[in-house]
């Protein structure tokens, strides 16, 4: 039996259209949803394992994705909203009837990602926005309660699925972070 990582994912990665205009995510209340509108397609699509990412009942892994934060408009049933942790760097924003998580922005001007609100694709209402293309945090997902001898097992299987597994974010990202990191100290 293969492993469960996210309901998206576990049937196969679906790859986007290339030309997702935007859409509508919505929560998963069965009524008065909030509802959150995004400009354009997501980019860095992933599959994260650490325990701050929402994640779908019984999955061991959240998908999240950034959008530019003027890309984020919140439509519909907004009072619904609340921030999970204040003290993160991401604030996460969840529909406080049904949890999910609706968009997380970071406040700090000084950070590498500031600018980029984290969103979860799946909410979206609409088809076609970019396939994830990695994962990340892999290691972090025992610290939810997943048994260390089973992580060859996630591995193996995320990269059956064409998704390379980092216990940290991607190369491409940790080099970005990296090299805001040098021109903040050279500044
Ligand atoms: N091992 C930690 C890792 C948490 C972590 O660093 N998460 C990353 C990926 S989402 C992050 O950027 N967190 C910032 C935040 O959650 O505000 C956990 O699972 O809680
Ligand atoms: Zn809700
Ligand atoms: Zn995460």
């Amino acid at each position: 039996m293969t492993v469960a990582l996210h309901p998206s994912i576990d049937n196969g990665i679906k790859q986007g259209s290339g030309s997702f205009a935007g859409g509508t995510l919505a929560c998963k209340c069965k009524d008065h949803q909030v509802k959150v509108a995004v400009k354009g397609d997501v980019a860095h699509n992933h599959a994260c394992g650490c325990t701050k990412c929402w994640k779908p009942q019984g999955a061991n892994f959240s998908v999240v994705a950034v959008v530019p934060r003027q890309n984020v408009t919140v439509l519909e049933n907004g009072d619904k909203l609340q921030i999970v942790d204040p003290s993160a760097t991401i604030q996460r924003y969840a529909c406080k009837a049904c949890g999910t998580h609706m968009y997380g922005r970071i406040e700090n001007k000084d950070h590498p990602f500031y600018g980029l609100d984290f969103i979860h694709p799946e909410l979206f209402q609409e088809q076609g926005s970019q396939a994830p293309q990695f994962a990340a945090f892999v290691s972090s997902v025992i610290e939810s309660g997943v048994k260390p001898e089973q992580m060859g097992g996630i591995r193996a299987r995320f990269k059956e699925l064409g998704l390379e597994p980092y216990d940290c974010l991607s190369p491409a990202l940790m080099d970005a972070i990296a090299t805001h990191v040098a021109k903040a100290k050279a500044a």
